[in-house]
């Protein structure tokens, strides 16, 4: 059994932590403030509470998973961790920092999982002593729930460990595991997510469609239809024909900038950032942001099958 640490106490390394301890696996998670820690103590208590709320844990549950919780500020409580899930901020002077600390008190034998969405594994393993032993394993929001993960080796990486990151996700993490062949900025999801918000961001720029429109068009068209037949399956049920007929009249005119668009500028000089900031592309104010939180994770609820501690 892996001996699991949690390198960031943010949003992922919060839903990491509530992921392993749920499965009966004693879990370190280091953080870099008190304040910070104290926040990810409470968030994993949340998402607990939740899983109580849906009957899928009970209180118990919730107990013997905390026990198995430790949090700290300190990187050494992470010396004899054989697998450590690095979440921390999406910036590669702060990853090497972390890699350091991590590499300072692991054994050769730790794996290095790093959380991140957008950076290679190339560019990662080039900031540890042991490439062999990085890879890439990037969960989605509610990374607890949502069950895919996709795993990117860089060209450094040991196939060993490729094998005991699957077994550990799948065998032990109820997760899905998605394999890239090659290393790629954004992965896979977050490539075809980028092409989707850059479209939607220019389709409202254009005054073609607001927010709620393109959102509503998401879920009853995208959503719906992709839950339950593959995106390429699809292509290939309409067949080549009729897709090449309408790339060729919709291709020409997608959005193709490589700038970051004004829509997202503006609202960054403006502090309209988003959820937290009360106003982004919605004004959250007027929103109900805890039943937008169940909603998130509302289509995981029947699929979850986890190992519950007693
Ligand atoms: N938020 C999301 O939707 C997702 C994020 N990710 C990836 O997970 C990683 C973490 O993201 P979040 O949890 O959202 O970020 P966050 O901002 O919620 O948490 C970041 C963590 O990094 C720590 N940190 C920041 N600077 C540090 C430093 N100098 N030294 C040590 N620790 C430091 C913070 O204390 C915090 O624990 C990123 O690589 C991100 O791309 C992956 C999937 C989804
Ligand atoms: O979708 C997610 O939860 C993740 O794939 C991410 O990596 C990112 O946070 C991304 O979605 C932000 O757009």
């Amino acid at each position: 059994m892996e001996k699991i640490g949690v390198y960031g106490s943010g949003v992922i390394g919060a839903c990491e932590a509530t992921l392993c301890i749920g499965n009966g696996f004693e879990t370190v998670v280091v953080g870099h403030s008190a304040p910070g820690l104290e926040r990810c103590r409470a968030a994993i208590g949340k998402n607990w509470d939740d899983l109580i709320a849906q009957g899928l844990a009970t209180q118990r549950n919730k107990e013997a998973a905390m026990e198995l919780l430790t949090l700290t500020d300190d990187p050494a409580a992470l010396a004899g961790r054989t697998f450590i899930f690095e979440a921390v901020a999406e910036d590669l002077t702060v990853k090497q920092s972390v890699y350091a600390a991590v590499e300072a008190v692991c054994g050769a034998d730790t794996i290095l999982a790093s959380c991140t969405s957008s950076l290679t594994a190339a560019a990662l393993a080039a900031l540890v002593e042991r490439p062999e032993r990085l890879v890439i394993a990037h969960p989605f929001q509610p990374a607890h729930m949502l069950p895919l993960v996709e795993l990117v080796p860089s060209e450094r990486t040991e196939p060993a460990v490729l094998d005991r990151a699957k077994t550990l996700l799948e065998g032990r993490l109820d997760r899905q595991v998605v394999l890239l062949r090659r290393d790629v900025p954004g992965l896979l999801v977050n490539r075809l997510a980028q092409a989707m918000f850059r479209e939607s961001l220019y389709l409202i720029e254009q005054g073609v469609a607001t927010a709620e429109d393109i959102d509503k068009a998401v879920k009853w068209a995208v959503g719906k239809r992709y839950a339950s037949i593959g995106l390429l399956e699809y292509f290939d049920e309409v067949g080549f024909q009729l897709e090449r007929d309408i790339a060729a009249n919709v291709y020409p005119s997608l959005c193709d900038t490589k700038d970051i668009q004004g829509i997202v500028t503006a609202g960054l000089e403006s502090g309209k950032t988003g959820v937290a900031a009360g106003q982004g592309l919605y004004d959250w104010s007027k929103k109900d942001v805890a039943e937008f939180r169940m909603r998130k994770q509302a289509p995981y609820f029947t699929d979850l099958n986890w190992n519950l501690p007693e």
